[in-house]
């Protein structure tokens, strides 16, 4: 207890007396924000001190908890404040698929056309124009389907078995953070299958992380000012891909001629087709690499390794190989890895997107609607949470272990008594569903599959380092690590 002459000296303290009353009028209009919102059947407001900065620096803390602690206290929609940002969460499936569903009350257009000039710098006149969603979005809807994407795959095959055996061959037998092996060979062998040998991969790919290490902050509202080296990252970038359109280019994918000549067709020049490659650049390798990472890093981490997989892909092997009796494989990579049947690899990666995937799906209301049991206004902006239905007990069994067998094993999931179609969401859905991943799931699946038939990887036992998820990119994909894991690489025999 503070003695009776100090308390005296507070209360006649002009500074103790304001900051009290600031105190006072925050608790106060808070309390009355949050009465106005249950009166009007608004969806709940999660508690929070600071009026403009919200909520978002305990979000920044530890995501996955305070969404939990949110979803526990407020139920499956709650609206949170974050640097002056006023948005409503929706983390339940069934609540998802409805938004997924219905795009025209739920509108993602407005969002795709923002980012796109304030984060990526496409001219405005681009991406407002028809060509935009008229004929640039559905040839790369084409190109990127599953039928479409068949020859970007098969050049990223050889890509990707070349690069392992150079670069794997400079980390052989010495302790080395698998960072450095694995992201740059999964960035290089996709930029070539698009771009073709003629993109300055290298060059590209310090820039591409400048840019995309802060780009959730980008997302989050901060200004570019205080984001000097993603600014910086992404103006190489542009500069990178003009150069590139400027010079010759023919071996690029025919996805990046058809649109190039569409751009420049209606008076676009180098530059302004740079910017609309450098955005897709961006989702191309902003998410697999990593997704690849995490693979290799949680498998080596269980009791078993890598070994169970390796298993399976030898297996593969040793069939093909009896099935095209004098053939060698390695003439024939592409229809080799499309055609394995590899159950215990394909359930890897789904887990591998459950687990380390923050996507969140951002839509704005076009009219007033009733939803969920909550009103919401012209304008509100809601996102779907897909994290909180990877990690939701009741869907998941032991949701937070990582079960590389899971989706082979697992029964349907279910929520309260019902089954939950949509229990894993890493491509996010509806209108803006994720278009690159039937081309990610396959890069992945040759990436694994080499990897492991040339080498073998185990944890440099002289060194604990582990890497975390750099958590606080909510919402922006596959979850950055923190730190490395340090493995010795081996070819096999
Ligand atoms: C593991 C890898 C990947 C993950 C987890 C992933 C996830 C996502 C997500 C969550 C979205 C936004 C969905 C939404 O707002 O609801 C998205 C959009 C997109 N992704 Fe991917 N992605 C991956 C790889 C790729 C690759 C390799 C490509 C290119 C080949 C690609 C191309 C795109 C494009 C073009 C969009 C924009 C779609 C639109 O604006 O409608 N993605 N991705």
């Amino acid at each position: 207890m503070l003695p009776e002459f100090q308390l005296q000296t507070l209360w006649s303290n002009p500074n103790f007396l304001a900051a009290g009353a600031v105190v006072l009028v925050i608790l106060v209009q808070s309390l009355y924000e949050k009465r106005k919102r249950v009166s009007e059947g608004r969806a709940p407001m999660v508690s929070h001190l600071i009026p403009w900065v919200g909520s978002a620096l305990e979000i920044g803390g530890d995501p996955d908890a305070f969404f939990n602690r949110a979803q526990r206290k407020y139920g499956d929609m709650f609206t949170m404040k974050a640097f002056g940002r006023v948005v409503t969460y929706v983390v339940s499936p069934s609540l998802i698929s409805e938004i997924y569903r219905n795009a025209q009350v739920y509108d993602f257009e407005r969002f795709r056309v923002t980012a796109a000039v304030d984060c990526f710098d496409i001219p405005a006149s681009l991406m407002k124009s028809e060509v935009t969603s008229k004929v640039l979005h559905p040839a790369q809807h084409k190109y990127l389907s599953p039928t479409g994407i068949i020859p970007i795959i098969e050049s990223y095959t050889t890509a990707v078995w070349d690069l392992l055996e150079r670069e794997g061959s400079s980390f052989e037998d010495v302790s080395t953070p698998l960072r450095n092996f694995i992201l740059p060979v999964l960035y290089q062998a996709s930029a070539y299958a698009f771009f073709g040998r003629s993109y300055p991969v290298v060059e590209s790919y310090e820039p591409f992380n400048d840019f995309d290490r802060t780009f959730h902050l980008l997302l989050a509202g901060v200004p570019r000012f205080f984001l000097r080296k993603h600014t910086k990252g992404l103006a190489t970038l542009h500069r990178l891909f003009e150069k590139y359109f400027d010079g010759p280019h023919d071996d690029a994918s025919e996805m990046v001629l058809e649109n190039e000549r569409v751009m420049r067709s209606h008076g676009y020049d180098s530059n302004a087709v740079g910017t609309f490659f450098a955005s897709f650049l961006f989702a191309l390798m902003a998410n697999a690499p990593n997704a690849g990472y995490w693979l290799i890093v949680l498998n080596l981490q269980r009791e078993d390794g890598l070994q169970p997989l390796t298993d399976e892909i030898d297996e593969a092997v040793a069939s093909w190989k009896q099935q095209n009796p004098g053939q060698q494989i390695e003439d024939h990579l592409h229809d080799f890895v499309s055609t394995a049947e590899l159950p215990l690899l394909a359930s890897t990666i789904q887990e591998t997107l459950r687990y380390a995937a923050s996507v969140m799906s951002i839509r704005r209301v076009t009219e007033p609607v009733e939803f969920g049991g909550y009103r919401f206004n012209k304008d509100d902006e809601i996102v779907c949470l897909t994290r909180s239905v990877h990690l939701d007990e009741e869907i998941h069994e032991n949701a937070s272990v990582y079960d590389p067998r899971r989706y082979m094993t697992q029964k349907r999931p279910t929520k309260n008594g019902k089954i939950v179609a949509n229990h894993s969401m890493p491509w996010g859905g509806g209108v803006s569903m994720c278009e690159g991943r039937h081309f990610a799931n396959r890069e992945l699946k040759a990436f694994v599959v080499f990897l492991l038939m040339r080498y073998t990887v185990e944890i440099d036992s002289k060194s604990a380092e582990r890497p975390t998820f750099i958590s606080e990119r909510v919402g922006a994909g596959v979850m950055h690590p923190r730190g490395d894991l340090r493995v010795i690489i081996h070819a096999r025999k």
